[in-house]
């Protein structure tokens, strides 16, 4: 275990059972969103990460968000350098460490995301741990950031990555889990398909940057949050303005009713906010969107069966 790794076992058996799961989960809880400082140097942001991630388990969070690209600036140019290889845990001191942090204090952790290395191809890719530390789930971003405003912003994430092709959804002791990457969260779809297969909470770790992130960052999410009656959770990187790629923050817990729950602005922070999934049941019932879809006039999507 690395040296900056000294914890204690945290264990909580309150369970409920909701009946979107087959499995009884934890119905109230609380989560924690570490918008932590990226630097250049890559073993200070594990140390970062694991004293913000200590920092929400010891407020009592049970379900822990990082953000996108957390061991490594979000710059193209570095990608490849900060890159980890996954199937070789001795190479992948990232993964590593939050396996390691997600037993230490019994907590469920959607690991924000890291460059992978597979296969001679590189991932912008997130990775799920239980309170075991065992690895539960990989995302690999779908939707890759390539965008060309002139005089304003230019970015093509396509250069640097290979896209990831399946959606992510894991069941943990603190409910069904969606995973998407930033701009994952632009496209409806993948939320509808999340809702559709039993989601409790969309988790989607970002670094939203200026020209959009004013615009767009909350506005997306409370949207995917609202249509689709969940919870939504976004976490950011805090803001680093000596970089090309200026960061928005802002990370957020979003209601199944659209409302903001809590969020930051854009320096280091920790996040922690109570989750109550008896919301998502009040707000169907209350205005149940699912009963007034007009199927028969538009279906984007089809609805994909329950798992067994
Ligand atoms: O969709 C956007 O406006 C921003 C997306 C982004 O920053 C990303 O995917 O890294």
């Amino acid at each position: 275990m690395p040296a900056y790794i000294n914890c204690k076992q945290h264990q909580t058996s309150a369970c409920a059972s909701l009946n979107t799961m087959e499995v009884p989960i934890i119905s109230k809880f609380k989560v924690g969103l570490c918008q932590l400082t990226v630097s250049s140097d890559k073993n200070q942001n594990l140390i970062r990460a694991h004293n913000l991630i200590k920092d929400a388990a010891q407020q009592g969070a049970r379900l822990v968000v990082l953000p996108e690209m957390w061991n490594c600036p979000y710059s193209a140019d570095g990608f490849a350098k900060y890159a980890e290889d996954f199937e070789n845990g001795d190479s992948s001191p990232s993964f590593s460490v939050l396996s390691e942090v997600a037993s230490c204090y019994g907590i469920t952790i959607v690991g924000g995301s890291i460059p992978e290395w597979c296969n001679g191809r590189l991932y912008n890719t997130c990775c799920v741990f239980g309170p075991d530390g065992k690895l539960k789930a990989k995302h690999r971003k779908i939707h890759l950031f390539d965008i060309d405003v002139p005089g304003d912003i230019s970015f093509k994430e396509s250069d640097s990555f290979a896209a990831g092709d399946e959606p992510t959804i894991v069941d943990t002791d603190i409910g069904r889990i969606g995973i998407g990457i930033c701009h994952d969260m632009r496209f409806p779809e993948l939320a509808m398909l999340y809702r559709a297969k039993g989601a409790h909470i969309i988790c989607y770790p970002g670094a939203f940057n200026m020209s959009t992130g004013d615009l767009l960052w909350e506005l997306v999410q409370r949207t995917r949050a609202a249509d689709n009656q969940l919870f939504v959770a976004t976490c950011s990187p805090s803001r680093d303005s000596a970089g090309c790629y200026t960061i928005w923050g802002h990370s957020t817990l979003v209601s199944p009713f659209g409302e903001i729950i809590a969020t930051s602005e854009h320096e280091e922070t920790v996040v922690v906010a109570e989750i109550d999934y008896s919301e998502i049941q009040l707000t169907r019932e209350s205005l149940p969107l699912e009963k007034q879809r007009r199927s028969d006039i538009y279906q984007f999507i089809e609805i994909a069966p329950r798992r067994p």
